[in-house]
């Protein structure tokens, strides 16, 4: 049986592990789907491709208001998917191709599954032993049973975006982020889109206060069906039929399944090497990315809180440190961790929720900057943005910040700055000069505005 002194499951943020502390030594990448993992190949990358072609047809759909006259006359689905993957698709197999050929690195295209606490066999009958082994096998999409059962065709984030047409009407079940994206998306481009949410309102992880203005935003661009118990999926090639316990239903050319991903874990069959899952089947690790099982690690999907790659990414670099570091292993840091929805609008957040700060109990208070009331947000005419900040009255320290609107993900960035470092509202706010009239005078004003016991 071959041995490796690296085994890494997984070749999204796992494929970073081959450091140069690597060099010269046998490591092993085992990969059952396409090389690179979610975010290239089905995730981040390709979903903000199409969403920035939604968002040029959106401008061009709205450009009189600013008396520049024009029609959007129709986008070529098929023109926009092959400029997306034209530019994905090598980058994997690049990746593959670099991993394969290189000196110290052998890869193994499968799934892989644990026969001991330190072997691997892979679905092609290969089996393999390593001193060290990194579990990184992210996620997959829940499908809910009453999917899943129909027998009916239905795609996920993982089908969606190499489909040959855009349907006329999609119904996309499931109003969390990759609900909310794929909305704008086939919506901006031209389907009939409408979104079926189990809540009263889209996005109901964010505070509440930008959730609801969302919900009355994505109303009028979409078709909302809310509180909605699915009971019954049918239909055909031709048209798919959601039925609900209140007896109305919902027709479409095709379903879009977005009700949350779960870990891979359940498909490494753990139980054979001892390793430890969570309640929810993730795979348990400390902070330092130590499974209870010695030399073998995880990250990123398959274990973290966080679904998002730039947290997987950080994992990643920590557990590689601790790779050949034992005497010094770093931690995970998750007490800052930004997300942004990249629907339209955007919308991004930092830390806790009005809901959460007073869930604990906390002294807070709380400002809003609308975008409409700065100069930038004239000229973009905005009606609907919101800067929302969340601060310790005492100590001057942020505890949260929720944006909505254009450039939110960009915007929240000092927000996540003040956070990390521990900057004080009044140091962030007047220790620096904000660049006038940029859109990010909204962060200014708010942070202006937080009435704080000491200036
Ligand atoms: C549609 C969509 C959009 C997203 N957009 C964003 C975004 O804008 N920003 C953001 O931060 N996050 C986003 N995410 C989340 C982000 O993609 C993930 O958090 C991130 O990719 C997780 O990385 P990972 O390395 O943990 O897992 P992955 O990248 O999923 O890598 C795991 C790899 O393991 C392989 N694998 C699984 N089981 C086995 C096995 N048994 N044997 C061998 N190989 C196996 C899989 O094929 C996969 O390639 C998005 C996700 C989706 C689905
Ligand atoms: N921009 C980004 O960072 C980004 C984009 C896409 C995905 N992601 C990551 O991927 C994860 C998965 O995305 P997602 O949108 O699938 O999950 P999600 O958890 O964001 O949303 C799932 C939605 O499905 C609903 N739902 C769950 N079960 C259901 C059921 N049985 N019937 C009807 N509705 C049901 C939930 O109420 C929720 O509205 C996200 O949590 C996020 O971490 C991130």
């Amino acid at each position: 049986m071959a041995d490796f002194e690296l085994a890494i499951i997984g070749s999204g943020s796992g494929n970073s592990l081959i450091t140069p502390d690597f060099a010269g030594k046998p490591v092993a990448i085992v990969e059952s789907g396409s090389f690179g993992g979610t975010c290239l190949n089905v995730g981040c990358i390709p979903t903000k491709m199409y969403v920035y072609a939604a968002d040029v047809a959106n401008t061009i759909r709205h450009s009189a208001r600013f008396g520049v006259d024009s029609r959007f006359e129709g986008a070529r689905w098929a023109d926009i998917r092959d400029r997306v993957f034209g530019r994905i698709d090598p980058i994997s197999a690049g990746g593959l191709a670099y991993r394969t050929n290189g000196e110290n690195t052998t890869t193994f295209l499968g799934r892989g599954q644990f026969t001991g606490p330190k072997t691997i066999k892979v679905e092609t009958g290969e089996e393999f032993s390593a001193d060290q082994i990194v579990i990184a096998a992210g996620g997959r999409p829940m499908i809910p049973d009453v999917v899943a059962q129909s027998g009916v065709t239905y795609y996920t984030s993982d089908t969606i975006m190499r489909i040959d047409k855009l349907p006329e009407r999609l119904l996309t079940l499931g109003a969390g982020y990759i609900g909310a994206e794929f909305a704008h998306v086939f919506s901006a481009l031209g389907s009939q889109v409408t979104v079926v949410s189990r809540g009263m309102r889209l996005l109901r992880h964010l505070d509440s206060e930008i959730a609801d203005r969302f919900t009355v935003v994505a109303s009028g661009q979409w078709d909302l069906k809310l509180s909605a118990q699915l009971s019954k999926v049918t239909g055909d090639a031709d048209e798919i039929r959601l039925d609900f316990l209140d007896g109305t239903s919902l027709v479409g050319d095709a379903l879009l399944v977005a009700t949350g991903r779960v870990s891979n874990a359940d498909t490494l069959d753990l139980p054979a090497a001892g390793i430890a899952t969570t309640i929810d089947g993730r795979v348990q690790v400390d902070c330092h990315g130590r499974t209870n099982v010695e030399g073998v690690w995880a990250l990123g999907d398959v274990s973290s809180d966080y679904q998002l790659k730039h947290v997987a990414n950080h994992e990643a670099r920590v557990v590689a440190h601790n790779l050949t570091h034992p005497e010094d292993l770093r931690k995970f840091d998750h007490r800052f961790v930004p997300a942004a929805v990249f629907t339209q609008p955007q919308i991004a957040s930092v830390g806790l929720t009005e809901e959460a700060a007073r869930a604990r109990d906390l002294r807070y208070v709380v400002a809003t900057q609308d975008f409409g009331d700065t100069a930038y947000g004239w000229a973009t005419e905005d009606q609907t943005g919101i800067c929302k900040l969340i601060a310790d009255p005492d100590t001057g320290l942020l505890l949260g910040a929720h944006l909505m609107g254009y450039q939110a993900s960009n915007l929240i960035q000092p927000l996540v700055q003040a956070m990390s470092f521990g900057q004080r509202v009044q140091d962030v706010a007047r220790g620096q000069y904000w660049i006038h009239p940029a859109l990010m005078e909204v962060v200014e004003n708010a942070l202006l505005k937080l009435g704080l016991n000491e200036s």
